[in-house]
């Protein structure tokens, strides 16, 4: 896979980079269905998104990684629709969200599948329905064909033994597998992870994280990944951004930003308490 390369004036310092971000050009002859452009979004007198720009290509897994309370999951919410920005562009699927009425962005809403950090399961709901929700809710298919679709979703997730259990019976890693089925049921172009890896012990992370591998080849799709877990960055990522202080600071492949010079970028990845990141 080649590598997007970020337009960085080689005169910047580090910290010019931290304070301005860097801006990605998309890769020539790659779509690519979400699109961030200059995103700012205040919350009160709190800036968390500072003019972030970043472009996830299609047919990848791109990972967003960042210090907590950076801004990743009101990133997400923005490119599902759910916040408004400030200022900037948010294009999914080459449609500015902000320029069009409630009912089309309802529609590509639809396409988009998003994996809250616990499943954002209905409690009252069993496995079974949770999953066959947005297909009852959105399409007009019969029973039959629910049926049909949902198990083929829970098994590919190994979950057709727990159909009939409700959340609150279920184990995290179960939740989180229950979550991904129902983000998959509408055949979404994009899918998000917010942290998919959080509550879970390292050997289910790294079983979820094959999971998302495999689906990802299975069904193809812009994969969003938001998360802390370096891991699982490494091994699931084709591109990894690295955002600080509401900007992209850094933006490439894996092996580059795991390669990087860049102070922040290495103390990040590495976990290193020495580095520009302290506890502020
Ligand atoms: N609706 C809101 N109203 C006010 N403040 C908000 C709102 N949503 C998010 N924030 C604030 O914006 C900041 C960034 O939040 P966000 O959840 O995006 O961080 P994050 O990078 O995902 O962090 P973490 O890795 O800890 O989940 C936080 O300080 C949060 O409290």
């Amino acid at each position: 896979m080649s590598t997007n390369v970020a337009t960085i004036d080689d005169e910047r310092t580090y910290e010019d980079i931290y304070a301005q971000g860097v801006i990605v050009d998309p890769e020539p002859g790659v779509d690519h269905n979400v699109r961030i452009r200059e995103v700012k979004k205040s919350f009160g007198s709190f800036d968390v998104l500072t003019g972030l720009n970043l472009n996830f290509p299609d047919n990848a897994i791109t990972t967003v990684l960042g210090p907590s309370g950076t801004g990743k999951s009101v990133l997400l919410k923005h490119i599902v629709g759910l916040l408004e920005p400030d200022s900037g562009l948010v294009e999914v699927f080459g449609q500015d969200l902000w320029r069009i009425n409630d009912k089309d962005r309802q529609e590509i809403r639809k396409r988009m599948g998003i994996l809250f950090q616990d499943g954002a399961l209905f409690g009252s709901m069993n496995i079974y329905d949770n999953v066959a929700f947005p297909l009852r809710k959105h399409t007009h298919k019969r029973e039959a064909e629910i049926r049909k679709i949902v198990m083929g979703h829970l098994d590919e997730v190994g979950l057709t033994k727990a159909i009939s259990k409700f959340p609150g019976e279920v184990s995290g890693g179960m939740k989180k597998r229950a979550g991904f089925a129902r983000a998959l049921v509408l055949n979404p172009s994009v899918v998000m992870f917010d942290e998919p890896d959080s509550g879970l012990d390292p050997v289910r992370t790294s079983l979820l994280n094959d999971l998302i591998l495999r689906m990802h080849a299975e069904h193809g799709g812009t994969y969003v990944l938001v998360t802390h877990d370096i891991r699982t960055a490494r091994k699931v990522s084709d591109y990894v951004g690295v955002v600080w202080k509401g900007k992209l600071i850094h933006y490439g492949d894996t092996e580059e930003a795991f390669n990087s010079d860049m102070p922040f970028v290495r103390q990040f990845l590495s976990g290193d308490s020495v580095g520009p990141l302290g506890m502020d």
